[in-house]
């Protein structure tokens, strides 16, 4: 373990983002007390401060920590009409969209894997259907449509948005795949995702990956291919058929995400890593972590949000960005020991979008004792 003090940077955001990554701070402060912290502000509590979604801090920060964890922007409230002017403010997820692109953080990792066992009876979906389902969504996060030209409502009554990829966003996420898949043996199978039945940019996408796959990872089986609509029904109705590593451009990979969350049961369970290259190489990757949800502005201020997703967000900065494995597992085992069933072992708590009771605060504390019993 590294004994310098690594600064993470703290970035709650709005609604929920607060509640959850309280807890997770908490739960990092229990697992690695040598990390040091700064909050920052993003979104629309930065837009309510300064006037922007990415302060100029907030960016020269990050851009010289360790690794950065956020909770969610966005909320009804912006973007916010000038009084006088009547001319709207800017939008707290162009923030988001912004650190992004400025941190160079293309490659959106969000495995999909029952954090406990117990969690298989609170799906929604079938006990049979899901169980087994495990899955990495690999989602190309600074291109496509969310960052191409786009057209507001013109005085015409159109509005357009232009999805755009290169050949060099398209290799270097498909080498993340690539990577990810070969961390196991057998190697995780490939599906790409895209529709490339209508999209130009699809069939670019469908003809570099195969390529780049053939070319510099001659040892992999080669990826299947699988049209983003068709994907998105087999995840519910069979979801072991999509096992190994899904690869997929930007919009689509943040769509599916949201749905495979529902096979473990909850939008507040899955964690994301967004990194700007290959975790665990000699290269040090830039790192931010947050869980797949977004402010969940009906529940904001209620303390019942799920933090799980970002306590195990949390896990994955230890893992990718500070290289302390050991530590991601104990939270990781922490997660698994509160969620599991009490006729397991298990604390068996669970928040109310699992049907439970428990507060976001009374996870973040068990977790923390579960910690400790671990490390004890
Ligand atoms: N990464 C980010 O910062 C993201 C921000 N957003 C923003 O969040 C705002 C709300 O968007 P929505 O479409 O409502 O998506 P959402 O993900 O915030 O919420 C969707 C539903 O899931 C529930 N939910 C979400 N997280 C939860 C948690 N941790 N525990 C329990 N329940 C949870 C919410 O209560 C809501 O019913 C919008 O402004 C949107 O732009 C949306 C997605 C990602
Ligand atoms: C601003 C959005 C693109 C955020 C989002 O929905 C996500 O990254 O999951
Ligand atoms: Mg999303």
């Amino acid at each position: 373990m590294s004994t310098a003090a690594p600064l993470v940077i703290l970035l709650e955001g709005d609604g929920v983002g607060p509640e959850v990554v309280r807890e997770a701070a908490k739960v990092l402060r229990a697992v690695a007390p040598h990390i040091q912290y700064q909050s920052e502000l993003l979104g629309g509590s930065a837009i309510d401060a300064t006037g922007v979604p990415l302060p100029q801090k907030t960016l020269s920060a990050c851009r010289s920590a360790a690794a950065i964890l956020l909770g969610a922007v966005g909320g009804p409230q912006w973007p916010r009409k000038d009084a006088t002017t009547g001319v709207l403010g800017p939008r707290p997820e162009q923030g988001l969209l912004e650190i992004r692109k400025e941190l160079d953080l293309f490659a959106n990792i969000r495995p999909c894997v029952f954090p406990s066992d117990s969690l298989l009876n609170y799906s929604p979906l079938k006990l049979e259907t899901v169980k087994g389902a495990e899955f990495i969504v690999v989602r190309e996060l600074t291109g496509g449509i969310y960052f191409g030209e786009r057209q507001e409502e013109n005085a015409e009554g159109e509005a357009w948005d232009k999805m755009v990829y290169t050949v060099p966003e398209i290799q270097r996420i498909t080498r993340i795949a690539a990577h990810l898949s070969l961390l196991t043996t057998p190697p995780r199978p490939i599906i790409s995702v895209d529709k490339a039945n209508v999209l130009a940019s699809s069939r670019l996408w469908r003809r570099v990956v195969t390529q780049t796959l053939a070319v510099e990872f001659p040892t992999l089986p080669p990826p299947t291919h699988q049209l983003v609509d068709s994907c998105a029904m087999i995840m519910v109705k069979n979801p072991r058929a999509l096992n190994g590593i899904l690869l997929t451009e930007n919009m689509f990979g943040d769509i599916l995400s949201d749905e495979a969350s529902v096979i473990p049961g909850s939008l507040g369970l899955l964690p994301s890593a967004s990194l700007n290259g290959v975790p665990g190489g000699a290269e040090k990757v830039v790192g931010l972590y947050e869980p797949i949800h977004g402010s969940a502005p009906d529940i904001a201020g209620l303390g019942i949000a799920n933090p799980i997703g970002t306590i195990l967000s949390a896990a994955l900065l230890l893992r990718y960005s500070l290289g302390l494995e050991k530590e991601a597992k104990v939270v990781e085992d922490a997660v698994r020991k509160v969620l599991d069933d009490v006729s397991s072992g298990g604390l068996g708590l669970r928040t109310k979008d699992l049907g439970g009771d428990a507060t976001t605060e009374q996870i973040g504390d068990a977790v923390v004792t579960q910690i400790k019993k671990i490390l004890a």
